[in-house]
């Protein structure tokens, strides 16, 4: 097969004549349906979009889109150079001769419009007859072809999947731009941003007054609940940067030079790099920041785009509810990647660039192992490894990977490809890098047995009898914390003795509800159900007051989700503990196995039991990483085998924490 880059014009108008033949041909079949069965048809295309749509809101976590762009003016003749070797040999002059022809535009790629999230892909090859096309079909969730505005994606993705309420509710939200250099990155971003910034304050406005309503604080507007903060990041290469920092000197490249921000896990797991976070007010406010950080942003030429960005941008919006001030803050983070570029691109580049190039490239690939990590765990009961440890990008995005996170999270990931033929090879890797993440949602399965310890397994009358215990008990607690406080003398509560519940269960559960519905629920949204559900006293006072009953509730969600958790990190441990020997290399690379040296070169290899390097990466943390990549730079330093090196390292690792485990449980037997 040919590459895109041996395209030249002298192919283009046999390409052409190949497309128009294949665009007739689907117009055909599409008549031959039209003729048969084809109203049918297409009223199930128009049912699949929307309940595709409908489907991946209510169960995925990980949306993926498709976006091409319009052909610029004079980009095409821009492309089409020709190759000058070839066209000196066939006497035609390059962009003349496309010009001469009137050929301006080839599409590689086409939106079938009548079936969601499908790009197809035109990719041109070689026989000795001449050109050939051939038609590759990608799936996603949602797909935009040229024609389709910044207004539409922003419909069809934030508003849509209700990301502005996810993250009003304390949860995560984050949209990745992911493409080639010049595919529209950047331009789906900002026209992103702005619309959330348009949007956001009244949105925060409208929930606030909800909340207050149901505190019965009526007339207050709702402006002051929410409290956003932001901050604006720039990684480039290893190099993170304060976006929002203008910056006194610049570089030989005339880009302002900005101290480096480091980027590391805290002693409790989190990562919180020190930018400076501006809080925002208003939507005016939000908007002239992400102009003024966007301006800072640094760009160069790239063979495809004049002013590429060479880095990757974060925009994180953090919104605290106010009325539950221990309530984790809600994120938005919005990163728009550095353009992913071929070798064959970046080669023009200098030596400072070419790394840049290799880094984006490395942290993209990085980025990838754990968005479709992230993508699996919806899916699988068991353990899916997230390697977000591997590098900066995806340590900036551990909000979103970690697992163990209490806070509901939703990626959408907008993959973006050129609309040319010449760069038809760069969109089928961009087209298969996105198409990897859209898994199906989880399969339904019959109800799993009943435990105490896993809401996730209770049915309606357990979650009704599970709630009524939480508050009886937090009643009790509280009314024993009253009478201590006045000194009265507490006789032994009774727990069989009626309580008063702050709210009425049957309301607050109704049936159907379960114990996983509440365990999917957000916390602001658990709390305001039960500020709905409070009965009407006889007395006409609340025995509990509005201020109690939310930390009351906060607490009872919470010890829900913690359930919830336990019980799935217990499941993934059985399930990791019963796997024997996997093959390993799916999930870590080659780096998992243990590599015995021998002459010339050739290896034996053994694989270690899975769970064993779980187990022993997360005792190692960041020195499992350190250790390995120091092996790597050393072997590299010093002309060695790569392969060996990094193999010695794991051996060296993996020997050192099976002789720990051993001795630790030697004491123990000892001990015990
Ligand atoms: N949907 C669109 N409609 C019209 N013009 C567009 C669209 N998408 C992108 N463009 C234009 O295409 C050019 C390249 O887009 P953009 O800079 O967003 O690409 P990028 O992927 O961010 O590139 P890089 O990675 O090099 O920064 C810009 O001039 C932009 O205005």
């Amino acid at each position: 097969m040919a590459s895109s880059a041996a395209l030249t014009t002298t192919h283009l108008p046999r390409l052409r004549t190949l497309l128009q033949d294949w665009e007739q041909k689907q117009l055909a079949l599409k008549g031959q349906q039209r003729n048969g069965s084809e109203d049918l048809n297409d009223s199930a295309d128009d049912l699949q979009i929307t309940l595709g749509d409908n489907g991946s809101k209510l169960s995925k976590d990980v949306i993926v889109a498709f976006r091409t762009r319009p052909p610029l003016k004079n980009e095409a003749a821009d492309k089409f150079k020709g190759n000058p070797d070839q066209d000196a040999e066939s006497g035609e002059g390059g962009a003349e001769t496309v010009k001469e022809l009137g050929i301006e535009f080839c599409a590689g790629i086409s939106v079938p419009n009548s079936k969601a999230g499908v790009f197809i892909a035109h990719v041109p090859g070689m026989k000795w007859s001449g050109p050939t096309l051939a038609h590759k079909s990608y799936d996603s969730d949602l797909a935009f072809g040229p024609d389709v505005s910044n207004e539409e994606v922003y419909q069809r993705t934030v508003i849509a999947q209700d990301l502005l309420p996810l993250v009003l509710s304390g949860g995560i939200g984050c949209i990745l731009a992911y493409g080639q250099t010049s595919s529209g990155k950047t331009f789906t971003m900002e026209g992103l941003e702005h619309r959330i910034a348009r949007d956001l304050f009244d949105t925060a406005k409208s929930t606030g007054k909800r909340l207050l309503s149901s505190e019965k604080i009526g007339d207050a507007d709702g402006s002051d609940v929410f409290k956003v903060s932001v901050t604006f990041l720039e990684l480039l290469g290893k190099y993170a940067t304060d976006l929002v920092e203008p910056g006194t000197k610049v570089d030989s490249q005339s880009n302002p030079v900005r101290k480096e921000v480091p980027i590391r896990e805290d002693k409790v797991g989190d990562v919180k790099p020190g930018l400076v976070s501006t809080s925002i007010n208003n939507s005016a406010e939000l908007e002239d920041l992400i102009t003024n950080s966007l301006a800072h942003r640094r760009m160069s030429a790239t063979n495809r785009n004049a002013t590429s960005s060479r880095s990757h941008a974060l925009l994180t919006i953090r919104v605290k509810n106010t009325l539950l001030p221990y309530a984790e803050e809600g994120q938005l983070i919005l990163v728009d990647l550095a353009g992913s570029e071929r070798y064959e691109d970046s080669k023009a580049h200098d030596k400072v660039r070419m790394d840049e190039s290799k880094e984006n490239n490395k942290s993209l690939m990085n980025l990838k192992e754990c968005v479709q990590a992230k993508a699996k765990t919806a899916q699988e009961d068991g353990f899916v490894h997230i390697p977000w440890r591997s590098n900066k990008l995806t340590m900036l995005l551990k909000p979103i990977f970690d697992i163990e996170s209490r806070q509901p999270s939703k990626t959408v990931i907008i993959a973006h490809v050129s609309p040319h033929i010449q760069d038809t090879v760069h969109s089928t890797n961009t087209l298969s890098y996105a198409s990897s993440f859209k898994i199906a949602p989880p399969k339904l399965r019959g109800p799993a047995p009943y435990d105490a310890n896993d809401p996730r397994t209770w049915d309606h009358e357990h979650t009704v009898s599970w709630l009524t215990d939480q508050f009886k008990t937090k009643v009790l607690a509280a009314d024993t914390k009253d009478a201590e406080r006045r000194n009265s003398v507490l006789e032994t509560l009774d727990d069989n003795a009626p309580v008063e519940l702050p709210v009425d269960i049957g309301i607050l559960c109704p049936p159907g509800a379960t114990g996983m519905y509440f365990g999917k629920m957000y916390t602001i949204e658990f709390v305001e159900r039960c500020l709905n559900a409070v009965p009407k006293p006889a007395e006409g006072i609340p025995k509990v007051d509005s201020e109690a009953l939310k930390n009351m509730a906060q607490e009872i969600i919470g010890a829900l989700f913690y359930l919830v958790i336990t019980a799935k990190t217990k499941s993934r441990k059985e399930l990791m503990n019963s796997r024997k020997k996997l093959n390993v290399e799916q999930s870590y690379g080659e780096g998992a196995r243990r590599f015995v040296p021998g002459t010339n070169r050739t290896y034996e290899v053994e694989v270690y039991d899975h769970a064993d390097i779980y187990d022993a990466r997360r005792y190692y943390g960041g020195e499992w990483d350190k250790t390995v990549n120091n092996a790597i730079q050393k072997s590299k330093d010093e002309g060695g085998w790569i392969v060996e090196a990094k193999g010695n390292a794991i051996k060296g690792l993996m020997e050192r924490w099976r002789a720990q485990k051993a001795e630790k449980e030697t004491m123990q037997t000892k001990a015990g």
